[in-house]
């Protein structure tokens, strides 16, 4: 196959300030300099004014539940599962999470996310609208067994042949986890396996954990040990995990998660819109910890832009600390991008613009309203004044997904058309 070259010219780097072009040479960004040769480049893009940063990294996802949105608003955890979305979900099929996760992939393309880390149900189906999307995921199936020793055979079967058809898929952007729900929906042996298989395999995992004072209240009566320290004790713990939410945290588990070096992704909309609390994200990145971001399904959020997670995550925690000072935007910008990277275990790969990772970029226009004028820390525009819509283009694994804010992979009035079919259908079922 011949070799594809994109020239992005002139662009002011995020992190840095500087003018610089880009020369993404098939999926690897080959050099960077301040003015590269258009000779022999395939496409050139004139980024004059437009900013370029790493695309995002949503560590936590439901993807095909963007068809869910706006569906149970206003409501707590446990209810908003239990009497709605566990009860709608029922009723899921191959097709509704295809088309689920095409709706998701829209939204991740056009708010500038390129990576994401999804839980869910279907998920050979997911990972083929991905495929098509072209963005890059990691996907993990949903496992519940509620000590179901049948159900548990189920739920395992279901993430390793997840595992084997789709691992490394889709050029390598596709990879699988393994997906305990969390420790109220998966018994102990089925975390304890989680743990021996995702050692077997080689893979991470990813699980809800410490989302609800509820949660870390029915454990302590039923085990006596909060929601990490039961972790730890059945030895699922691990640079490996990636534990969404992590809101309830005593000292004890913050040190546990230090000592495991557990990722951890932070939610603020989620945990604001079901009310299940604060995350003491600031002290957690005192520690060192690794904190990434993610916005949990578009039926919690409502939506998939972390551009304003980002936003939400810095005010959240200036308003509980009552210091302006903690998360400022470059932090949090870091947050979205390298510990996203980190998380997932492909800092090598991506989550910065450096010679030699996979070219997963973005540039957000600087001639509109909302981005007038440019702050002297370019962070700050991204962090504080941006939004979704201020994404001009999206590169993942060095191809053009969105430029001039038209999209190239994906059909957004079809996909929108066939979503409102989809969840028409899923209420009359209900
Ligand atoms: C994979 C499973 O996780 C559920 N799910 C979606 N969002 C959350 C959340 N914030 N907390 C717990 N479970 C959640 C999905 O509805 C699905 O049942
Ligand atoms: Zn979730």
């Amino acid at each position: 196959m011949a070799e594809s070259t994109i020239l992005i010219k002139d662009a002011k780097l995020v992190f840095t300030g500087e003018t610089k072009s880009v020369l993404i040479k098939d999926e690897i960004i080959a050099e960077i300099d301040d003015v590269i040769s258009e000779e022999n480049v395939d496409k050139v893009i004139d980024a004059k004014g437009m900013i370029l940063s790493p695309g995002f990294v949503n560590t936590h996802t439901h993807l095909s539940m963007s068809l869910f949105r706006g569906l149970a608003d206003d409501y707590d955890l446990d209810s908003w599962l239990n009497d709605y979305i566990w009860p709608i979900e029922a009723n899921l099929n191959e097709n509704y999470c295809y088309i689920g996760a095409l709706l998701a992939a829209v939204e991740l393309i056009k708010s500038g996310t390129t990576t994401f880390s999804d839980m869910y149900f279907y998920m050979e189906d997911v990972a083929r609208a991905i495929d098509e999307a072209g963005i890059r995921g990691v996907l993990s199936y949903g496992m519940i067994d509620f000590a179901d020793a049948e159900k548990r055979e189920n739920e395992f079967r279901e993430n390793i042949s997840l595992y084997e058809n789709c691992n490394g898929m889709s050029d390598g952007k596709i990879k699988v986890f393994f997906g305990p729900h969390s420790p109220y929906t998966a018994s102990k042996e089925l975390l304890e396996r989680v743990r021996q298989e995702a050692n077997k395999y080689n893979t991470g995992i990813h699980i809800h954990v410490g989302e609800t004072q509820k949660e870390v209240d029915d454990l302590v009566e039923s085990t006596g040990m909060r929601p990490f320290e039961y972790l730890e004790s059945l030895g699922l713990l691990g640079p490996d995990v990636v534990a969404a939410h992590a809101v309830w945290l005593s000292d004890n588990e913050i040190d546990i998660i230090k000592k495991y070096d557990v990722k951890i992704s932070h939610n603020p909309c989620s945990n604001m819109k079901l009310a299940s609390g604060i995350s003491p994200v600031a002290k957690l990145l005192e520690n060192g910890i690794c904190v990434s971001l993610g916005t949990d399904g578009a039926s919690s959020n409502n939506n998939l832009d972390l551009l304003e997670e980002m936003k939400f995550a810095s005010l959240l925690q200036k308003v509980d600390t009552l210091n302006p000072l903690v998360l400022p935007a470059c932090e949090v910008l870091k947050m979205a991008t390298i510990n996203g990277a980190k998380a997932l275990g492909l800092e090598d790969e991506i989550g910065s613009i450096e010679v030699g990772k996979k070219a997963d970029l973005i540039l957000l226009d600087t001639n509109s309203v909302n981005m007038t004028p440019d702050s002297s820390d370019l962070c700050s525009n991204v962090v504080y004044s941006a939004n979704g819509s201020n994404v001009d283009t999206t590169i993942c694994n060095g191809k053009i997904l969105m430029e001039n804010k038209k999209l190239t992979t994906l059909d957004e009035e079809e996909i929108y058309k066939k979503a409102r079919i989809a969840i028409k259908e899923l209420k009359e079922m209900n």
